[in-house]
């Protein structure tokens, strides 16, 4: 693997989630394997778990890491090409990456949809730029359009707490105050199209996803019916895709509660997190046995670090 940027990247899924749960089982096995390597982490945007995780990850393989948050850290980075510089930024990508890639041998990036174009957010072109001018493998740490790392995390997690052979998997839709970005469903979509699960989306109208994530993906509008015999309920916030970036509905009818979840077939409750409770998912949900949010944060240092030491093994 050269770059790690959507599930296209896996050569072999059932192989990745072998490797991922080897790796759990004694992530100290490859100590030597990134000796004297460095990988440089760059954030636009804020992060608890990527950020801590994939450090960890990279220190389990014996790596260095460097961290740097762009908008408090740096000089504020222009993006745009062909403009004159005479505003507020003083230094371009076209500069800037291929100078941090002179610095490591693995670059993460954070860079979320900013909403202003869906064309441009839609085109990843920041990660393309780093794609384009790092010299060095790119790790996608969340995407305009896709969270690979996250799941990644979330398909080794299913695989861990399922209890039959094709689970019933849904990704609701829930409120929230800010507009989100389509990322982490995006992603979950992509790599759920991989299995053989039965995956159903709901959500309220206008909040359909992109038509090259959803392939044929069954919508169901009514949530309670999606629930029924469901076997894990994945919850997530997004923004409108075709009224880009618009907030539809912060309609408190989708949270998700537990008279909801008394629908599934004794489903386990999942989130990327970071979650609001009592808006996306009530405190008796997220406090009770069936939410298995922080085993599928856990998991995000585990599949990092499967994630690396595939680079690592084609690059060293
Ligand atoms: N990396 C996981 C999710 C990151 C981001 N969530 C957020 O920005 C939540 C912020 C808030 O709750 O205000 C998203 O939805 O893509
Ligand atoms: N789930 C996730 O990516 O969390 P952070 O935004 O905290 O990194």
């Amino acid at each position: 693997m050269k770059h790690f940027t959507s599930v296209k990247d896996i050569p072999d899924l059932k192989k990745a989630v072998e490797t991922a749960l080897e790796i759990k089982k004694n992530r100290f096995d490859y100590k030597h394997f990134g000796k004297n390597k460095t990988m440089v982490l760059i954030f636009f945007n804020p992060s608890l778990r990527t950020r801590l995780s994939t450090q960890k990850a990279a220190m389990n393989l014996g790596m260095n890491t460097m961290v740097m948050n762009v908008s408090e850290d740096g000089w504020q980075l222009e993006s745009e090409l062909g403009v004159v510089m005479d505003s507020d930024k003083p230094e371009h990508l076209k500069e800037a990456i291929p100078v941090i890639g002179k610095y490591c041998d693995v670059i993460g990036v954070r860079s979320f949809a900013r909403f202003q174009n869906k064309e441009d957010d839609y085109a990843e072109k920041i990660l393309n730029q780093f794609i384009d001018y790092a010299g060095v493998p790119v790790v996608s740490m969340e995407g305009a359009t896709r969270h690979p790392l996250q799941s990644y995390a979330d398909l080794v997690t299913i695989e861990e707490f399922k209890t039959k052979e094709r689970p019933k998997v849904v990704l609701t839709w829930a409120p929230h105050p800010r507009a989100l970005p389509q990322a982490v469903a995006n992603s979950f979509v992509e790599w759920m199209r991989e299995t053989d699960y039965e995956l159903v989306v709901t959500h309220p109208e206008g909040y359909e996803l992109a038509p090259e994530f959803m392939g044929d993906v069954k919508v169901e509008y009514d949530q309670k019916k999606a629930f029924e015999n469901a076997d894990f309920i994945y919850a997530k916030n997004w923004a409108s895709y075709t009224n880009y970036g618009q907030i539809l509905s912060k309609d408190f009818g989708w949270t998700v509660n537990e008279e909801k979840m008394a629908l599934t077939s004794n489903g386990k409750f999942m989130h990327c997190l970071p979650v609001r409770r009592n808006v996306v998912v009530s405190d008796d949900v997220l406090d009770s046995s069936s939410s298995i949010v922080v085993e599928q944060a856990a998991n995000r240092e585990i599949t990092a670090q499967a994630v690396l030491k595939m680079i690592l093994e084609e690059t060293s």
